[in-house]
């Protein structure tokens, strides 16, 4: 009788034991959840903003960034949140009317001001950087290029903005700042991470990049294997604790615009009558150029010859092929001092891996619907521009209204000029040509060299990886939440097993 009063109260102690256990269990896991997800909730943050100004040869583009300031050294981070197009020409062709330019900027910098918050704006950075119109300008009249950098500056600095300068950028920095850009926006940088980031991670290889502007283009890519050939041609970085030897080359001329002045040169200097037929222009286009104007770049003068007549009329043929021939005679590819060139003499190692392809390399594809499937093969191109081409200018006029006439009568040239350069130019092949993506942003940022060029100027990629911790927050907690789960039910099965054997091995048996 005892003994059976002792056992009752053994259990009735053991079961509340049990319960208090069971339910202690359950709000240690209900905490370690709720202090989880309290901690992982995102602070308020703090942003900085950043302006870069795209002075190029057709255009000014402007870009307002942001992000957030605490996590300034992690890839990714930085977000483009305006876009504003100057109106009127690039910079290099006010060096004639200087005076221009004090209100040249006036609207986009009123934009800046409403976007960036009014307490941010004295340290908020502004950069310019003018491209190939500027070089240009610069070889024919070193003082006039300094007098619209000087006026830009100067527009520039009245703002309460932090103004950090107008320059104009290398061929070499164009081509490195746009590799840059497309491969911070890809995440490239990083290692790609295995197993919840508990393993090694796994180095990514980059994106070569391709930007064709009006008066200069440029190839940059992380070549097969570097080489001791042309090391003008090599900058070597370190980001993100990995080193990087990229191949860059900008081709001063080459520009979409200065390619076909270059073309007109070569091919009005045969003509004796004043009437350029040209195979690149549509049947039933036809336009009147001055010759004094054709010569005033620097880039046509090699062909300049005195002519008889001081303008002259192009006359559209609409044939592909012939403005196929045409266009390849502007790639000289009779000398190479190198293993291997590219055209002009210039060194250029096999292509490799993936391109990103911008600026009007992107506008000419998607004008010609070619953006729209990943994968372009170089025949899909050139039976798109056999047929483009031979389609009679009234035609094509009346079909696209809405685009600008200067724009839609060179495509044919456009088109053809980016196949040569691409196959002939760079040696892309019938498989390389596939690993070409042409594109115009990334995750809303346009791929350009001002991103790359305001990450490097704000010190925002690192030489060195940030020490961070090897989990995310959100996986530690995850993590952490599952072992606590694992272990308190290993803990009640214990602890039941522990209470009733017999029930257990009953069950066994
Ligand atoms: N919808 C558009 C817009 C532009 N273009 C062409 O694209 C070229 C300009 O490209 P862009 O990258 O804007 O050149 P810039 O930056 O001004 O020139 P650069 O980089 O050489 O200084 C011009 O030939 C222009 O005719 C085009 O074909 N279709
Ligand atoms: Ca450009």
């Amino acid at each position: 009788m005892e003994g059976t009063k002792d056992s009752n109260v053994k259990r009735f102690c053991s079961q509340h034991i049990l319960v208090i256990l069971g339910f202690s269990s359950v709000i240690a896991v209900t905490a370690l959840i709720a202090v989880g997800l309290s901690q992982n909730k995102p602070l308020p943050e703090n942003f900085k903003y950043g302006i870069v100004l795209d002075a190029g040869s057709t255009h000014t583009n402007l870009y307002i960034y942001k992000w957030p300031a605490e996590k300034k050294n992690n890839t990714g981070v930085v977000q483009e949140v305006e876009e504003c197009k100057v109106k009127g020409p690039g910079v290099a062709k006010y060096s004639n009317k200087l005076h221009a330019l004090e209100t040249y900027l006036i609207a986009c910098m009123e934009r800046c001001k409403n976007v960036v918050p009014r307490s941010l704006h004295p340290e908020t950075p502004v950069y310019l950087g003018a491209t190939a119109g500027m070089r240009l300008l610069r070889m024919q009249n070193e003082h006039l290029a300094h007098s619209v950098l000087d006026e830009v500056a100067k527009s520039l600095s009245e703002y309460s903005f932090d103004f950090q300068g107008a320059r104009i950028l290398s061929g070499q920095e164009e081509g490195a700042y746009g590799w840059i850009t497309i491969n911070y926006l890809l995440g490239k940088f990083v290692e790609k991470s295995k197993w919840l980031g508990l393993m090694a991670g796994e180095r990514q290889s980059t994106f070569g990049a391709m930007d064709l502007g009006g008066a200069s283009t440029q190839i940059t890519f992380a070549p097969e294997s570097h080489t001791a050939e042309s090391p003008d041609n090599f900058i070597n970085f370190r980001l993100y604790g990995k080193d990087y030897s990229v191949y860059t080359h900008s081709f001063l001329c080459y520009g979409k615009d200065e390619a076909l002045q270059q073309k007109l040169a070569k091919d009005i200097e045969v003509s004796s009558n004043g009437i350029l037929k040209d195979p690149c222009f549509h049947l039933g286009y036809a336009k009147l150029v001055n010759v004094s104007k054709l010569y005033t770049s620097p880039c046509a003068k090699r062909y300049e010859k005195t002519l008889p007549f001081d303008e002259f009329q192009i006359q559209g043929t609409g044939n592909y092929q012939q403005c196929r021939q045409s266009v390849l005679e502007l790639f000289n590819t009779s000398y190479c001092p190198y293993s291997q060139c590219a055209f002009n003499g210039i060194f250029l190692p096999p292509v490799k891996g993936n391109f990103g392809a911008f600026s009007a390399f992107y506008f000419v594809m998607q004008f010609l619907n070619l953006t729209s499937t990943k994968v372009i093969s170089q025949e899909m191109m050139s039976e798109t521009m056999r047929k483009y081409c031979s389609r009679p200018w009234q035609e094509v006029r009346t079909s696209f209204p809405e685009v600008h006439e200067k724009f839609l009568s060179e495509y044919c040239f456009a088109g053809t000029y980016i196949l040569s350069l691409l196959l002939q130019g760079y040696h892309f092949t019938d498989s390389s040509f596939k690993d070409i993506e042409f594109m115009r942003e990334i995750e809303g940022n346009s791929a350009g060299w001002t991103l790359g060029y305001m990450l490097n100027l704000t010190n925002m990629i690192p030489a060195e990886q940030p020490v961070t911790a090897p989990l995310s927050h959100s996986t530690y907690v995850f993590l952490m939440v599952l072992f606590s789960l694992i272990l308190a039910v290993a803990l009640i099965i214990g602890l039941v097993v522990f209470k009733n054997p017999s029930y257990f091995w009953k069950e066994m048996v």
